[in-house]
């Protein structure tokens, strides 16, 4: 089997200002000497994350708020590179990590469709070819032709979903945006996902639904402030987590 993905050792450093906390006139004596008010800190928000994903694989990746989670998608997505540690991904990818990414609000559910299928890699004929199944799937064909400015959240991620999972990625990353379509459209994604998975895509899905991750992911990643607290089947990880964060299923 192929390797899709393969992160060693992933590190991303950021530099966060801290402001000093200091009475009213030593404020006004730094600023009158021009000095600065704050310094730099280093900040780990991800610290020696390594695992590798074959074709087929489904990885779910879970932790409070802060935990690293958009970081590592970010860098699988290559829209940030890492402080050190080394990341490959062998084959095309799509990602639905941000509402709408890609979608210009002024422009029409077709006209998006259209933008955002030639992001992904496909050409006028191949959307064109697609572009029903798509509105389809998004169940929006009424406002197709509505600036996407109008539509509601859950319009814009069906739209989002549809047209990524259309372009039939190798790789899907998905953050937790699909939490906002209805109960009805999640499960419809949920099947999509599993009818791409059984055709060999790879799957990254980062939610703080446990559920989904359960049903859909193989394995799972557990982030705690940066630092990966356990690799494994989603079941075992989930049940640390759930023990951890002190909540009953
Ligand atoms: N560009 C940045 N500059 C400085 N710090 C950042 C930057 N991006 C993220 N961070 C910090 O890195 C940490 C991890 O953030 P990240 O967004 O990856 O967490 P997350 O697990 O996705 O959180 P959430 O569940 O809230 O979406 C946070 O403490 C955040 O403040």
């Amino acid at each position: 089997m192929s390797l899709h993905i393969e992160v060693e050792n992933l590190c991303k450093k950021f530099q966060l200002r801290q402001q000093r906390a200091y009475s009213l006139s030593k404020i006004i004596h730094q600023f009158i000497e021009r000095r600065a008010f704050s310094e730099m800190k280093d900040f780990w928000a991800l610290n020696g994350v390594s695992f590798q994903m074959e074709a087929g694989d489904s990885l779910g990746v879970i932790g409070v708020n802060g935990s690293g989670k958009s970081t590592l998608l970010k860098l699988l997505t290559g829209t940030m590179r890492p402080t050190s540690g080394r990341i490959t991904v062998n084959g095309r990818r799509s990602a639905l990590i941000e509402l709408g990414a890609g979608f210009h609000p002024d422009f029409s559910g077709r006209e998006n469709v259209y933008l955002n299928g030639m992001i992904l890699g496909l050409d006028k004929n191949q959307i064109r070819k697609k572009f029903d199944e798509i509105v389809e799937f998004a169940e929006i064909e009424q406002f197709i032709d509505t600036p996407v400015k109008y539509y509601s959240s859950g319009m814009y991620a069906r739209l989002g979903f549809a047209v990524a999972t259309a372009v039939e990625p190798e790789i899907l990353i998905v953050d937790e945006i699909l939490a906002v379509g209805d109960m009805a459209f999640q499960q419809k994604c949920a099947r999509r996902i599993e009818e791409m998975l059984g055709r060999g895509i790879s799957l990254v899905l980062v939610s703080h639904g446990t559920d989904d991750i359960r049903r859909i992911c193989r394995r799972t990643l557990w982030l705690h402030k940066g630092e990966p607290m356990k690799l494994g089947p989603s079941g075992e990880v989930l049940d640390s987590y759930m023990n951890f964060m002190g909540v009953e299923e």
